[in-house]
């Protein structure tokens, strides 16, 4: 397969409700996507960086510029193109993980489709559909979320996640818990808003069985995580932490990760995906998809991610309209609180020409 050229489009999805995290309040996502073309097939890949540095070092931008002056080109000047060689060759650029992401996605998917393979085969999906998790933000009030999360239950979401942050934390579980009782499952994402010296308001946490605690510390804090995991006993999960499937390996290692939320864009790709799945399989570690807010381009190849076994727990992998009005792709339905696995080659959905349209900013055409 031979790359004749990617275009950059950038395009900006309003959301259905402001959505507040210990680290910010989104109303949109400025979104970079990517369309690799080839000489036998196209592939879309999407860049899940924020606008802001506020969740990771990446930002949507600094994405868009490190793809089109050093990924792009050296990628380009690979004599053999196809998704296994794209890490190994961007390897020489530090960081960068979701722009590189997004590159491998497009190439992978283009190669997929050109060997009329879905992603979900050739990651290893074991499943043809996916039981399906919600993150529900920070609110003004207790009123407000037991109010939205009456709503996603009451649409059939198999488990409940609640951002929390200092102030916001006891309280809303506690409520949650008192209305809707102990089956349901529940767990909580702090994004990184707490210390270890919190420990003991953190194990308040712990009489209301929550699945896991999601990154209470910051993306560093591999010991302190450790730390916290002893003075606890929810079990503690880590997102913003793991970068990798050394990084997985070594939290697993320092007792650091009970569980593991994994974001391919985070890691790098979906082929560092399955690697940090295999590794935490191998340890006994549960795993499940965590989410960055996608478009059904992403949603789809997450939902073919979390149907591999080791993802035992439901996922962040919402349906389209947990934040989109109208998605660029058809949209993901909840079913019985699962979404299907796509079946079709590559990613399997394409965008929709004039939803696309509608929500695109701008368009750059990289000739190689
Ligand atoms: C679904 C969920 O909670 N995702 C992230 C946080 C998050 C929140 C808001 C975002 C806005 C724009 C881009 C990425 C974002 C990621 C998490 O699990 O930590
Ligand atoms: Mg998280």
């Amino acid at each position: 397969m031979k790359l004749t050229g990617v275009e950059l489009r950038r395009v900006r999805m309003p959301l259905v409700a402001p959505f507040r995290t210990s680290f910010g309040t989104q109303n949109a996502r400025d979104i970079l996507l990517l369309r690799v073309v080839t000489d036998e097939a196209e592939g879309w890949g999407e860049c899940v960086a924020m606008s802001d540095p506020l969740y990771s070092s990446e930002y949507v931008d600094a994405a868009a510029d490190v793809l089109t002056r050093f990924l792009v080109p050296a990628l380009a000047a690979h004599p053999r193109l196809d998704a296994n060689a794209v890490a190994p060759v961007l390897e020489p650029f530090r960081g960068h993980r979701m722009a590189k992401a997004a590159l491998e996605m497009a190439v992978l998917d283009a190669e997929l489709r050109a060997e009329g393979r879905p992603l979900s085969r050739e990651l290893g999906a074991t499943r043809d559909r996916v039981p399906c998790g919600v993150s529900v933000g920070i609110m003004n009030s207790v009123g407000e979320l037991l109010d939205a999360v009456g709503g996603y239950l009451d649409a059939g979401y198999v488990r409940i996640k609640l951002k929390i942050e200092p102030g916001w934390d006891v309280e809303p579980v506690r409520a949650v818990r008192e209305r809707f009782g102990d089956d349901v499952l529940l767990q909580v994402d702090a994004n990184t808003a707490y210390s270890v010296s919190d420990a003991r308001h953190l194990a308040r946490l712990d009489p209301f069985g929550l699945l896991l605690i999601e990154q209470p510390l910051e993306e560093e804090d591999l010991l302190g995580h450790a730390q916290l995991a002893k003075l606890i006993s929810t079990p503690v999960c880590l997102d913003e932490s793991i970068t990798s499937a050394r990084s997985a390996a070594a939290a697993i290692a320092m007792g650091a990760a009970a569980i593991v939320n994994i974001k391919p864009g985070r890691v790098g790709g979906y082929l560092e995906a399955r690697r940090i799945h295999d590794v935490c399989v191998a340890h006994g570690v549960p795993v499940w998809c965590g989410g960055m807010i996608e478009t059904g381009l992403g949603r789809a190849a997450n939902v073919a991610l979390a149907a591999l076994p080791g993802f035992t727990l439901p996922g962040d992998t919402s349906a389209s309209d947990r934040f989109y009005r109208t998605d660029i792709t058809t949209p993901f339905v909840l079913d019985d609180g699962h979404l299907p696995v796509p079946t079709g080659p590559g990613l399997g959905v394409e965008p929709l020409t004039d939803e696309l349209e509608a929500v695109t900013t701008s368009t750059e055409w990289l000739p190689l």
